[in-house]
């Protein structure tokens, strides 16, 4: 059901407040044709009433012919800003861009970030941001969470169901994303609330279970029953099951590219105004399902690229997954136990 033009202003404010968005400021509206028209109206407004310098920049779409899917997140590398060095001058002469477009996992985002400027992603429905407006609790409980990340050497994830993987750190930094852009060069995304990282490359091995009801992106589904993923030296080397594995691996296969069975992020949600059960209530086409990527207790790890993190591998296909009922253990510390956040839950 839609929110107020009110609400949704109200909510990009806090936003742009805990954003650190100063009176005289350039803000950029990113935009391209799935842009929410509520959405940016909302953004419009609130940046104007931050008392920034407000321009938008609308893009052609791209992809498409080549995607097999119309999320924004199951395609990544080329985007709309692709070879425009006159748009990538003007976003890097902004000090915030609303990214309503969709630029993750982009040379062009990284390219962006390295000049100062702040990238906030906000694609999701109006109602699933004014429901998720982020906190400086959020933040909180996220960079506490990221200072064992950090440190962490091993990550062991188990499940009842049979996953058993580990995976080397080190390598990669850990993501943190809570919502907002209060740093310089900073990107997050509304909503989230979860952290990552990426395992050392050829640093994954084991076996990973997606149980019955567990999520894929972007396919959207619940899986009907578990798929079997054999993990060995950093790469999925099996995606066994029934008709879910199957779907899953011949979307892969469309790719025709050995890296999108890459491991990528891996990491847990943090955010208990996320649900694993929200998907079910949106048609495929209305939600990117941040829900599913952000909802307290899940195991999100993700197969193809890891550029976003200063890794090489920039493979255009994008698998998220994120599991129940796992227990994630770093360097022997459990911090998941069986999908519940061991930190003394949200403040
Ligand atoms: O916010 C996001 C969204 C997708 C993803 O793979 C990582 N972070």
């Amino acid at each position: 059901m839609p929110v107020s033009d009110h609400q949704l202003t109200q909510a990009w404010s806090e936003v742009l407040r805990l954003s650190e968005v100063q009176p005289g400021q350039a803000v950029t509206i990113l935009t391209g044709a799935a842009t929410h028209p509520q959405t940016l109206r909302a953004a419009t407004m609130a940046a104007q009433a931050a008392g920034a310098i407000v321009s938008r920049i609308d893009l052609p779409p791209v992809n498409a012919d080549k995607a097999l899917s119309r999320d924004a997140l199951a395609y990544l590398g080329e985007t709309p800003l692709t070879g425009n060095p006159a748009a990538i001058a003007a976003l890097k002469a902004s000090d915030l861009v609303l990214d309503l477009m969709t630029l993750l996992f982009s040379p062009e985002q990284i390219d962006i970030l390295e000049s100062g400027t702040k990238i906030l992603l906000a694609v999701e429905p109006p109602e699933v941001l004014v429901r998720t407006v982020p906190t400086e609790a959020d933040r909180a409980r996220v960079l506490a969470a990221s200072t064992k990340l950090k440190k962490a050497k091993t990550m062991h994830v188990t499940s009842e169901a049979g996953t058993d993987v580990t995976f080397q750190l080190g390598e990669f930094p850990t993501i943190c994303e809570y919502g907002f852009v209060d740093e310089p060069g900073r990107w997050d995304h509304w909503p989230s609330g979860f952290l990552f990282t990426f395992a050392n490359e050829g640093g994954s091995n084991g076996t990973i279970v997606v149980d019955t009801g567990d999520i894929v992106l972007p396919q959207k589904s619940y899986t009907t029953a578990p798929i079997r993923l054999t993990i060995e030296k950093g790469y999925a080397r099996a995606i066994e099951g029934g008709i879910d594995a199957q779907l899953l691996s011949e979307y892969m296969a469309t790719f025709r590219d050995p890296e999108a069975y890459a491991m990528s992020h891996i990491g847990w949600g943090l955010q208990p105004r996320c649900h694993w059960s929200t998907l079910a209530m949106y048609d495929k086409e209305q939600t990117i399902a941040m829900d599913a990527r952000a909802f307290e207790g899940n195991f999100l790890f993700s197969l193809g690229p890891n550029n976003e993190a200063g890794g090489q591998r920039t493979t255009a296909c994008h698998i998220d997954i994120p599991l129940r009922n796992c227990t994630v253990s770093l360097d022997g510390e459990v911090v998941v136990r069986r999908g519940k956040v061991l930190d003394g839950g949200a403040a």
